[in-house]
């Protein structure tokens, strides 16, 4: 079993992350985990603090000349701002002369839509700081890393992983779009939007705009991919063992996530059971299915075809155009605390929501083939794929995968 925490608050010194339960052997190096880091600050719309702050990685366990261990992996992402920060965030008791004005004064003024207001009443803060530097999705970057290690294990099993950019507010890619391979990782990167669909692209960098102009912010939908996965991962035998419900309960813990699709998701509800489901038909020696629509789960258990899940983030919630809250010293309306914020961090969450779904299956594959070494996992898998009887083996023509909502290839 795979387990996974992280700790560390939006502007103290470091993000702590720790891995523990991958086996020996799995490459691991700092650089591709910083290109992981780096690809969650990218995308049109993302606020300033992602240019000027700088992720520092650290390996500082479990990983030796490129590999792991065996032992808990453990990582430091240390942020360049802290020194801004030092008597705001002190672990120490700090002179309240040093706090006053500035970046220490109370956050009395609770932003709707942010754990600011619940978060002061659970555990007891008379302002809103204690509560926001942890909810922050600052601490995504923590789990960017982990994942970052999740998929170069999932690499050694032949499992690569894509994401990207579905909608922007209202603006949404075609409905029978096609889907990104891993391959075409570096060009959905460079989309401004992370979006595969470049007329599409080019209408979400308007709408992002067009927010802007107006003080506004905005939301949209991301889709994780997963090719290469062996049938059977997750069951169905009881209900936290369902892969999709794992799945949706790791996209859901991203912050601001307020809705989960497993491949073709709430249309399904729309279409007839005759055109919901993906048929069964014979490609020479092996079962295939001509169209993807479930995303490549049955039963709580992957397919062994492409998996597909979508995550839906709500508009950023420290609107500039400020939404009305009432400041708690006074008891009085005032408009929402805003320093500044993102206008839409879309394509950041959809290389979140790929580290989600890369741990994820990386626990599925340790719970389902074991192993202390990487090629004793492997030799698992390989040996559980060759005992599956010749007559019901199941194999994906590359085509089958091509495009999304349910089209026939
Ligand atoms: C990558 C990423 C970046 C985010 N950036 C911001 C931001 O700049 N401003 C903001 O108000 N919320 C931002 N959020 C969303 C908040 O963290 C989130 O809405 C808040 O913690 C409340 O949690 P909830 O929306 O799940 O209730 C971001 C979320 C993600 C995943
Ligand atoms: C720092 C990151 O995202 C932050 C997440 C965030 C929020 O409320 O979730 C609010 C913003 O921070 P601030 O309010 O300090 O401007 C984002 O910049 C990051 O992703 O690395």
């Amino acid at each position: 079993m795979l387990r996974w925490l992280t700790a560390g608050e939006s502007h103290g010194p470091e993000l702590v992350a720790i891995l523990e339960g991958l086996p020996a052997g799995v490459p691991v190096s700092a650089a591709a985990i910083q290109a992981d880091l780096q690809r969650r600050k990218l995308g049109y719309g993302r606020g300033a603090r992602m240019k000027f702050e700088q992720d520092e990685l650290t390996i500082s366990g479990g990983v030796r000349h490129g590999a792991t261990l065996g032992s808990p992996v453990a990582l430091r992402v240390g942020n360049t701002e802290w020194p801004k920060w030092v008597d705001v965030m002190s672990a120490e008791p700090v002179d309240s002369e040093k706090l006053a004005g500035g970046r220490g004064a109370p956050l009395t003024r609770p932003r709707p839509g942010h754990a600011d207001l619940v978060g002061m009443q659970k555990y007891d803060f008379d302002e809103a700081r204690p509560v926001l530097e942890r909810a922050s999705a600052r601490e995504t970057a923590a789990r960017v890393a982990l994942g970052a290690v999740a998929r170069s294990f999932l690499g050694e099993l032949g499992v690569r992983l894509v994401s990207h950019t579905l909608s922007i507010g209202p603006v949404r890619v075609p409905e029978a779009y096609a889907l990104p391979s891993p391959d075409d990782v570096v060009t959905l990167d460079a989309d401004p939007l992370r979006c595969f669909d470049e007329p599409t692209s080019a209408r979400m960098v308007a709408e992002v705009d067009a927010a802007h102009k107006d003080g506004d912010t905005l939301g949209g939908v991301v889709e994780v991919l997963a090719y290469g996965l062996p049938p059977g991962l997750g069951s169905y035998v009881h209900w936290d063992r369902r892969i999709d419900a794992q799945l949706s309960a790791a996209l859901m813990g991203i912050q601001a996530i307020k809705g989960v699709e497993v491949g073709d998701g709430f249309v399904t509800t729309t279409r007839r059971g005759s055109a919901a489901h993906d048929e069964l038909l014979r490609t020479g020696d092996v079962i295939s299915r001509p169209t993807d629509r479930a995303g490549g789960t049955e039963g709580g258990m992957t397919t062994g075809g492409v998996l597909r899940v979508r995550a839906g983030m709500k508009p950023i919630a420290t609107v500039p155009r400020a939404l009305r809250t009432i400041d708690v010293a006074t008891g009085e309306a005032a408009p929402a605390h805003h320093q500044r914020s993102d206008v839409c961090a879309v394509p950041a969450a959809g290389v979140v929501a790929e580290a989600m779904v890369a741990l994820v299956l990386a626990n599925a594959m340790l719970e389902k083939f074991g192993g202390d070494s990487v090629g004793e996992t492997r030799r698992n898998l390989d040996a559980y794929l060759a005992a599956i009887p010749a007559a019901l083996r199941t194999g994906f023509a590359p085509d089958a995968a091509s495009t999304a909502a349910g089209t026939e290839a």
